[in-house]
């Protein structure tokens, strides 16, 4: 079978570089383009050699409707603002869009919904590694079960990061939410600050730490009157997420036209 053929989009940033290697080092797939924002340091750069491993004769380019037509699919770690904009070529093309970008606005995410229903094979996840999605199994069913202790969600990220919560925290917020069959929206504290009161019972708490290098820690507490239990989520390495992503394109290339999620792919939602 031939190899499906994959642009990764923010080939110069750390996810980027990330997906690059992990899409070379892999048998089932093949970089075929490496596009960036219009003015990136990374333009007109070999792929192989910005991520360090061979060089690739793959230059990063700012076009990405020519590049698409190669392609099988994009994966897509980068800006929401890239992200809607990629979706909707994608939708054009009928291709596979993984987005592991976070910090999408309501309007973000339901443009990106519409891009799955106009055409794209779409899998968006505030997090890609497998380990990650089976955390929030766990989270739902503890925060079912414990259905009055006080969940906290707590994140670190290094000092680069630009969203908060991550995305990964509130997919984790989510989880708990639907074990508890309430709205996140509605029943979420993501900051405190000056004299706040007691807590409010029923609440999904966050906080948000940032510095160094860490590449994505969490933890989700749940809290009752004589114990505490702690579920504990530790990256050590990127190419957690590039591998995931690569596992979610090589699932969307059967799938229908539309937005799935991680879940999906490791086949939770069956
Ligand atoms: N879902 C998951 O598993 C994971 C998600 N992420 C998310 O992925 C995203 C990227 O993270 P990270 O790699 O650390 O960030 P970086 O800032 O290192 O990389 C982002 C890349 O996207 C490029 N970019 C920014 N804006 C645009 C634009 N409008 N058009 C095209 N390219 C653009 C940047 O270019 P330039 O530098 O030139 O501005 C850069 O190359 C974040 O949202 C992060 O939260 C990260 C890790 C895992
Ligand atoms: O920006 C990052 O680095 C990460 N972002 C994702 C998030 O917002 O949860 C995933 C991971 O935690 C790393």
């Amino acid at each position: 079978m031939s190899r499906l053929r994959i642009i990764v989009a923010g080939a110069g940033g750390r996810m980027g570089l990330a997906n690059i290697a992990a899409v070379a080092a892999h048998d089932a797939v093949e970089l075929v383009g490496a596009l960036d924002r219009a003015g990136s340091a990374a333009l007109g750069k070999d792929a192989g050699v910005l991520a360090g491993i061979e060089p690739l004769g793959i230059l990063v380019s700012d076009d990405a409707g020519a590049l698409l037509d190669g392609a099988d699919a994009i994966i897509d770690f980068t800006a929401p603002a890239a992200s809607v904009a990629l979706a909707q070529l994608a939708a054009k093309k009928g291709l596979v869009h993984i987005i592991g970008t976070t910090g999408c606005s309501a309007d973000d995410e339901a443009a990106i919904a519409a891009a799955g229903a106009a055409g794209a094979r779409i899998v968006k996840s505030g997090n890609f590694s497998p380990g990650m999605v089976a955390l929030t199994v766990l989270v739902e069913r503890a925060a079912r079960a414990l259905g009055d202790y006080d969940v906290e969600v707590l994140e670190m990220h290094h000092n680069q990061k630009v969203d908060a919560p991550s995305g990964t925290a509130l997919m984790l917020g989510e989880a708990a939410a639907r074990g508890r069959n309430i709205d996140l929206k509605d029943n979420s504290v993501r900051v405190r600050d000056g004299h706040t009161g007691p807590r409010e019972a029923g609440t999904i708490g966050f906080a948000t730490l940032r510095g160094g290098n860490v590449i994505g820690d969490h933890m989700v507490i749940l809290a009752g009157p004589s114990e505490r239990i702690e579920l504990n989520h530790r990256a050590q390495d990127r190419t957690i997420y590039a591998n995931g992503a690569i596992k979610a394109v090589r699932w969307a290339v059967g799938q229908a036209p539309g937005l799935y999620s991680m879940a999906d792919v490791l086949g939770l939602n069956d």
